[in-house]
C-alpha cells in the first residue's frame, strides 16, 4: 500500500462492477501489483469490484487505448466484455474519445459503438472440443468456447442446479491450463436464455460479457443455428443482446454506467 492519492472511478455493466484507474501515460501505477488489485476490489476494506480496469493510451496504429484488465484476485485476463463497455463509457463521459472507439486488449482490438447502450465487436468465437465440468460429484457436458478468454458452457434445467457457486467448478486442467470461466445456461424461450457464471479470478459475478457471448454461441449451435442470429441473454445483473453476424463476428450490446469517482490511497 502507499500513502499517495490516486484518482479512481467506479462503474458497472449489468452489475459486473469495476474500479477504473486512469493512467493515461502509464506513469502512475507502475506494474500494478496483484496485492493492490486485491485491496482495491475488496468489498469491505476497499472500493469493491469484480475487477480493475486500468485506462492507458496505446501506442499503435490500430487503437488509441489499451484496457489493462485484472480480476479481483489480482490475476490478469485477456479480455472483459462488460469491462470494455465501461472503459469506453469513461472515455466518452470525460471527452477523451467518441465512438467508434478502438480499444486494444490482450485478446486483440475491440471496437465500441453506440451512445446509451454500447455495442462491442468481440470478434470471432472459437468453438473447441466439448469438455466436462463438475461440482460436488454432479457432472455436466460443456461447450468449450474461446472468446479471447476461456469458457465452459453447461446447459441446465434450472439455474439453481449449480448450487451456491461459492467454489470454483472442477474442470479439465489439460483443456484449460490457465483456468476457465464456467457458465450455466437455462432456456427461457426462442432465442432467449438465462445464465449464471463463475468467473476465473473473481468467483460468481452478476454478469460476464464474454460469458454471455460464449453462451449465445453455445445456445445457437445447440439449437442447430449459427451466424446470422441474435439472442437475449439474461444475467442476475441485467440483460445483454448478443448477435452472431453472418461474417462470424459477435456483437454484444448492453449498458455501461459510471457511479462514483474519487481518490484513494490503496
Ligand atoms: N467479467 C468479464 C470477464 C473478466 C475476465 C474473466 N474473469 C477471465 O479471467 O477470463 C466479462 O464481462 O467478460
Amino acid at each position: 500500500m502507499t500513502s499517495t492519492e490516486y484518482a479512481f472511478l467506479k462503474g458497472h455493466g449489468t452489475e459486473n462492477d469495476f474500479v477504473l484507474l486512469p493512467d493515461l501515460d502509464g506513469s502512475i501505477h507502475g506494474d500494478l501489483s496483484a496485492d493492490r488489485v486485491r485491496a482495491l476490489c475488496d468489498r469491505r476494506a476497499g472500493i469493491g469490484g469484480d475487477g480493475v480496469l486500468r485506462v492507458l493510451r496505446h501506442q499503435g496504429d490500430d487503437a488509441e487505448w489499451f484496457m489493462d484488465y485484472r480480476n479481483s484476485d489480482g490475476s490478469i485476463a485477456e479480455m472483459c466484455g462488460n469491462g470494455v463497455r465501461v472503459f469506453a463509457r469513461y472515455l466518452i463521459d470525460t471527452g477523451l474519445a467518441a465512438t467508434p472507439i478502438r480499444v486494444a486488449t490482450r485478446a486483440g482490438v475491440k471496437t465500441v459503438t453506440g451512445t446509451n447502450d454500447l455495442t462491442v465487436d468481440m470478434g470471432a468465437p472459437t468453438v473447441l472440443a466439448p469438455t466436462q465440468i463438475s461440482i460436488a460429484h454432479h457432472f455436466w457436458q460443456a461447450t468449450n468456447i474461446d472468446m479471447g478468454n476461456p469458457h465452459a458452457v453447461a446447459f441446465v434445467d434450472h439455474l439453481d442446479e449449480a448450487g451456491p457457486l461459492l467454489e470454483e467448478p472442477i474442470y479439465d486442467r489439460d483443456t484449460y491450463p490457465n483456468g476457465v470461466n464456467v457458465e450455466f445456461v437455462e432456456r427461457r424461450g426462442e432465442r432467449h436464455v438465462a445464465m449464471r457464471v463463475h468467473e476465473r479470478g473473481s468467483g460468481e459475478t452478476r454478469s460476464c460479457g464474454t460469458g454471455a457471448c460464449a453462451v449465445m454461441v453455445a445456445s445457437a449451435l445447440d439449437d442447430g443455428r449459427g451466424p446470422g442470429e441474435t439472442y437475449l441473454v439474461d444475467l442476475p445483473g441485467g440483460r445483454l443482446t448478443v448477435e452472431w453476424t453472418l461474417d462470424d463476428r459477435i456483437l454484444m450490446t448492453g449498458p455501461a454506467v459510471l457511479v462514483a469517482e474519487g481518490t484513494t490511497t490503496l
